[in-house]
């Protein structure tokens, strides 16, 4: 019999919430109580560990977890062994330079200067890259406000909305230092493994099921191409015979934002019984 499948989650913060969504929808059982720190989930042989996100490159890096679900950010920032090998659509955020309002600070005028920040790896991989000789302030979170309390003259910091960022008086500067998302991570030149395979066969069905609908309607067989080429699905629609002289019933997978654009042009076309209706799960 196989090992365990052991696989770490963030037990909290913004990814939390979201990744255990994720894994619950691929069929994986979730904990109840947000103090669990291990589950045994014995139906699909997986053991799942929660754990804080930062730390869970430096677990998957070291061999002891076979995969980890954490930010791009974090990953990067721990230097850890570690390769990407599925990123998840949620916990979006980039990673960016901030300074007070009206200062008009740019890259090259951190020179010299204190930058505060929780992502100390990143920083000062950029720096290095960018030749900028700066002094990195490595704090653990709340960074908006070192500069107000004097501890650094710039910040970089996670970006979402900008809320945070804006209540504290401050305003960006410089390109984004770089894009993250939640991700599935697994060690570098890990073997191929059956388990995980299934696991990302699972996640990427979750994700196609979030991102497309599936689409049900009848045409004229005499506009079935101009029907297909704005249904044109995976690999190709499912084309079915109508009691209907002369009509075909036409089934298709399309992208749940681009639903309605469709429906209204499928309409201008005689399509008529428009359907569209949520796929719950699927692999393709
Ligand atoms: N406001 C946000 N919106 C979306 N994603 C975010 C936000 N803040 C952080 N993230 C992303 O979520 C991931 C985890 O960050 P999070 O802030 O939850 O961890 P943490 O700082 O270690 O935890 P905590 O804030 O609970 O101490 C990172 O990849 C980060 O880019
Ligand atoms: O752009 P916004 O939508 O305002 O979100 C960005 C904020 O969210 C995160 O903070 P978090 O709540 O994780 O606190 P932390 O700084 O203690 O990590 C991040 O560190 C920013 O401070
Ligand atoms: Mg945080």
């Amino acid at each position: 019999m196989p090992d365990q499948l052991r696989i770490a989650v963030p037990n909290k913060g913004q990814l939390a919430d979201p990744a255990s969504a994720m894994l619950s929808e691929a069929g994986y059982r979730q904990r109840r109580d947000s103090r669990d720190l291990i589950m045994v989930d014995p139906d699909n042989d997986t053991e799942f560990f929660f754990l804080r996100p930062k730390d869970i490159a430096v677990y998957v890096g070291e061999g002891i977890l076979q995969v980890g679900i954490t930010g791009r950010d974090m990953l990067l920032d721990s230097r850890a062994p570690v390769d990407e090998v599925l990123p998840l659509g949620f916990g979006g955020s980039t990673f960016r330079f901030a300074a007070p309002g009206g200062s008009a600070m740019k890259v090259e005028d951190l020179q010299g200067k204190r930058v505060a920040t929780s992502f100390p790896g990143v920083l000062s991989g950029y720096l290095e890259d960018n030749g900028i000789d700066a002094r990195v302030i490595h704090l653990d979170g709340a960074v908006e406000t070192s500069i107000e309390l004097g501890v650094a003259d710039a910040v970089a910091d996670v970006v979402s909305t900008g809320t945070t960022l804006r209540n504290a008086g401050l305003e960006l500067f410089g390109e984004p230092i770089l894009t993250s998302e939640a991700v599935v991570i697994r060690q570098h030149g890990a073997e191929d493994d059956p388990q995980v395979e299934q696991l990302l066969r699972r996640l990427r069905g979750v994700l196609l099921a979030r991102d497309y609908v599936m689409m049900d309607y009848d045409v004229h067989a005499e506009r079935l191409d101009n029907a297909v080429a704005l249904t044109p699905g995976m690999e190709g629609p499912t084309v079915s015979p109508l009691h209907r002289e002369g009509w075909v019933a036409v089934r298709s997978m399309v992208p749940r934002r681009d639903a309605q654009r469709i429906m209204d042009d499928l309409w201008e076309l005689g399509a008529r019984a428009i359907l569209v209706t949520d796929i719950y799960a699927c692999r393709l």
